[in-house]
């Protein structure tokens, strides 16, 4: 997967028009910096972290990052009018070679501070009832899925939403594409800010770990926060399982959500019992719903509340079509009747969850029951999750990138009674996390027949070597189902390999990149959408049928 987007407006193009001008001696008490140049008494009106999104009048933090500091683009930042700096002191020696001349701030870590001031100068979320119900969905998997459920949901409901999250962002009319899963901070604030300008009274967006390592949502508070599950993936920047689930914690405190909903598994989901026990902890047992998917869970009642078994449980799953209708039980009798159109299990937890996370956030019972009933909300379309392309053979877009989502996405396509076979196409991301290529090689030979290992997102690593280390954890698999194991390049060559070995009975999952629309390889962006190539295979594939009739 990758966070690459066609270039054109993005969210930071979007601002609230009525800033609150924030003074620079401000600017230092909050930042708990000091002012090293110009006067206190000069005015903010808006804040940036990249040179390229500033805008006159803007607070510039130049940050130091993983490739350059930020304070390198002085010159192109004072082009653009902003009125002050905030930087670290390595930030204003570089500053001080480059000669400018722009009031400055330094703080020993500006980055942790530029939440709170995007919050004060954009007032993001004022005290006075006017923002919007605000949830947030973090874990591994099913940020975006249930952030669309949470938000169809709202809509059935009567409200107006926002949405901010890895496929776009809605914040009015028009939808904006989206850079990252969680935008920088600032682009946070002005986002909520717009929302609540142009009346809009519910959001749903998603928290990556990433947000949370680089305070890209400090200073936000949220009604409700969600977790859906912790699996591996993004070790490159964690280190470790534990550090992971350390860093997606932070969002179950009290500073940061007044309400939380944690999905645990089962008896044996180790980070869901641990980030459930956790939260109770943090927020009171009494703000904190715990939904177990599987049975009850272990309660050790004279550990406290924090300890007690499941508050919800998930019951009476029922396959409906290609998805599932399923109820939540809550231990004092309370009952939710719901449905999902879109197939494998862990949309049923995803669905699940958003309506919880929505009852959490105060929706009266009986609307939202009617809600579920009349209007199949849960039922909406997400762009590259799940997508079903064709049928005979069963041909479905996903976008599992780590080894959890690619076990389940293949589960869910097995075609019935054990008819047909699975024949799945992906890699893996270059420059990412590397110790999963070869456990999703190995979970790519377990759950299919047939094996077709190609690109992903590259960027400047070279594709070949990715290829075999994915392959290689499969080849090591081999025989635990799979009879084949096949390494094709481009994507699309791979894509039409698996159409064409594909008979009407088989599955065809190609996962991966889901809704994304653009392939870095080694420095160049090329043209690439998974739905179009599935559907251009497989039309002309149908077309061959004919012809050899
Ligand atoms: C690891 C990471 O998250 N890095 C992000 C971070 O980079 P960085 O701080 O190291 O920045 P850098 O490139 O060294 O530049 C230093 C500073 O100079 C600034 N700059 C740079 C160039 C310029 O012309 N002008 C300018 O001012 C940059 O804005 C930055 O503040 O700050 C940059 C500016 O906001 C982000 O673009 C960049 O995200 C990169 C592109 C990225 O791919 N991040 C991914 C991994 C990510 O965050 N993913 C998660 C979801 C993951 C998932 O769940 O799958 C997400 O939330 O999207
Ligand atoms: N609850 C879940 N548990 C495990 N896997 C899931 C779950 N929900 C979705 N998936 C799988 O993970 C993939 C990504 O789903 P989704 O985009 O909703 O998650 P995400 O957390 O937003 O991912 P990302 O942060 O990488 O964008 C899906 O295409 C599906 O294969």
């Amino acid at each position: 997967m990758d966070a690459t987007a066609p270039p054109g407006p993005d969210a930071q193009t979007l601002r609230p028009t009525r800033p609150r001008p924030l003074r620079l001696d401000e600017v230092a008490r909050l930042a708990g910096g000091e002012l090293a140049t110009g006067a206190a008494a000069t005015e903010v009106t808006g804040i940036s972290l990249d040179s390229r999104g500033l805008r006159p009048g803007d607070l510039w933090a130049a940050l130091p990052g993983a490739r350059t500091h930020g304070a390198a683009f002085a010159a192109a930042a004072e082009r653009s009018g902003a009125a002050a700096v905030l930087t670290d002191p390595e930030g204003l020696r570089l500053l001080e070679r480059a000669g400018t001349g722009l009031p400055a701030v330094v703080a020993a870590e500006p980055r942790r501070a530029v939440g709170a001031l995007a919050a004060h100068v954009y007032d993001s979320q004022p005290a006075d009832g006017t923002a919007p119900l605000l949830l947030a969905v973090t874990g591994t998997n099913g940020k975006t899925t249930t952030t669309y459920f949470a938000n169809a949901l709202l809509r059935a409901l009567g409200h107006r939403t926002g949405l901010i999250g890895t496929i776009e962002i809605l914040a009015g009319d028009e939808p904006v594409p989206s850079r990252l899963t969680t935008p920088e901070a600032p682009h946070v604030h002005a986002l909520l800010a717009v929302m609540r300008e142009r009346g809009i009274t519910a959001a749903s967006m998603e928290v990556s770990s990433h947000a949370l390592e680089f305070s890209r949502v400090d200073g936000v508070r949220y009604d409700v926060a969600g977790f859906t599950n912790l699996t591996q993936d993004h070790l490159d920047l964690h280190g470790s399982m534990e550090e992971y689930f350390a860093v997606k914690a932070r969002l179950f405190t009290p500073a940061r959500t007044r309400r939380a909903v944690v999905v645990v598994q089962d008896e044996d989901d180790h980070w869901g019992l641990r980030m459930a026990e956790h939260a109770r902890a943090e927020l009171g047992a009494e703000h904190v719903d715990v939904l177990a998917l599987r049975g009850g869970l272990p309660a050790d009642d004279d550990a406290g509340p924090a300890r007690r078994g499941a508050d919800w449980t998930l019951g009476a799953l029922d396959r409906r079509g290609i998805g599932h209708a399923f109820e939540l039980r809550h231990r004092d009798g309370r009952l939710v009747r719901a449905a999902t159109g879109l197939p494998g299990d862990f949309n049923v937890a995803n669905a699940a969850l958003a309506v919880l996370m929505v009852l959490a956030g105060g929706a009266d019972p009986e609307r939202l029951q009617r809600a579920l009933d009349e209007l199949d909300p849960l039922t909406t379309d997400v762009p590259g999750r799940m997508q079903l392309i064709g049928t005979g053979p069963t041909a479905v877009v996903d976008f599992a990138h780590n080894p959890d989502a690619l076990r389940r996405a293949l589960t869910a396509v097995e075609p019935p009674d054990g008819r047909g076979r699975v024949i799945v196409v992906f890699g893996a991301t270059g420059e990412r996390d590397r110790s999963k290529r070869p456990v999703m090689g190995e979970v790519a030979a377990r759950h299919a027949d047939v094996v077709i290992v190609t690109d992903d997102d590259p960027h400047d690593e070279e594709p070949a070597g990715i290829r075999e280390e994915v392959a290689a954890g499969a080849r090591a698999a081999a025989g635990a189902r799979a009879a084949e194991v096949l390494v094709l390049a481009p994507r699309a060559v791979a894509i039409r390999a698996a159409v064409a070995m594909a008979g009407p009975e088989d599955s065809v999952l190609v996962a991966g990149r889901g809704h994304e629309t653009v392939q870095e390889i080694l420095g160049v962006d090329h043209p690439l959408d998974d739905r179009d190539e599935l559907r251009a295979a497989l039309a002309d594939a149908q077309q061959g049928r004919w012809e050899d009739r």
